[in-house]
């Protein structure tokens, strides 16, 4: 028997229609940008671009409340659980260019705790779509939160921006951090234990 692919499985596999549709239009730009989409290597960069984009998209197909309840367990630990430096790759919605960076994350359970590689799918799920910092930060806290029901849940982003790097006011070396807090991490002994548990390296 085949076994049926989970939502975040089938990711690359893209809709001949919507392909098609979107490598026409990508011509056009190439086109209007001055190029020679007919030359060899320019060929079947449209093609390449549609599946690219609809790559770089795929948080939509993607419904992270249930990569969540997918794979939640019951256990009475009540202690802080922090994952941090997961690596973000998500399109700002103005420039639809990229922004970066790492994304930490912590809970405090109440009852149930989740899939460790969950925490990372979700923040993929809504980075991989057209985004600003600040809802991608509150999405994920909100997700957490509504997924568990946990003590507290806490989200912050480091993130680079090319459209201020490579465009506009270019500067190279600026980072936004982002934070999003729940619950428990409202006070700020909590929140300090956090900001230092992600502050710290392993070596
Ligand atoms: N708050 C927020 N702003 C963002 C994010 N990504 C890009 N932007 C900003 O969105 C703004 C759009 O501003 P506009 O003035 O309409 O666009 P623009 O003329 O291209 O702006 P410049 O980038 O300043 O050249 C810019 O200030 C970007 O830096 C984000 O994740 N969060
Ligand atoms: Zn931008």
């Amino acid at each position: 028997m085949i076994k049926e692919l989970k939502s975040y499985e089938k990711i690359e596999q893209y809709d001949a229609e919507i392909t098609a549709s979107l490598a026409d239009n990508y011509k056009t730009i190439i086109d209007n940008l001055g190029e020679d989409v007919t030359r060899e290597g320019l060929e079947k960069t449209p093609e390449r671009v549609a599946k690219a984009m609809q790559y770089l998209t795929h948080g939509y197909g993607l419904d992270p409340l249930e990569i969540l309840q997918s794979a939640m367990f019951t256990e009475d630990h009540k202690q802080m659980i922090v994952v941090k430096d997961i690596e973000v790759y998500s399109m700002c919605e103005h420039h639809m260019l990229p922004f970066f960076g790492k994304a930490h994350v912590a809970y405090i359970p109440n009852g149930k705790i989740v899939g460790l590689s969950k925490i990372p799918r979700i923040v993929d799920a809504f980075a991989r779509r057209m985004q600003v910092q600040e809802r991608l930060t509150d999405q994920i806290k909100d997700c957490i939160q509504e997924a568990l029901n946990p003590l507290g849940v806490a989200v912050v982003i480091e993130a680079q921006h090319m459209c201020m790097q490579m465009r506009g006011i270019q500067k190279q070396n600026s980072v936004t951090t982002t934070s999003s807090f729940t619950g428990a991490f409202e006070k700020d002994k909590t929140r300090k234990e956090f900001i230092s548990l992600i502050s710290n390296k392993f070596s």
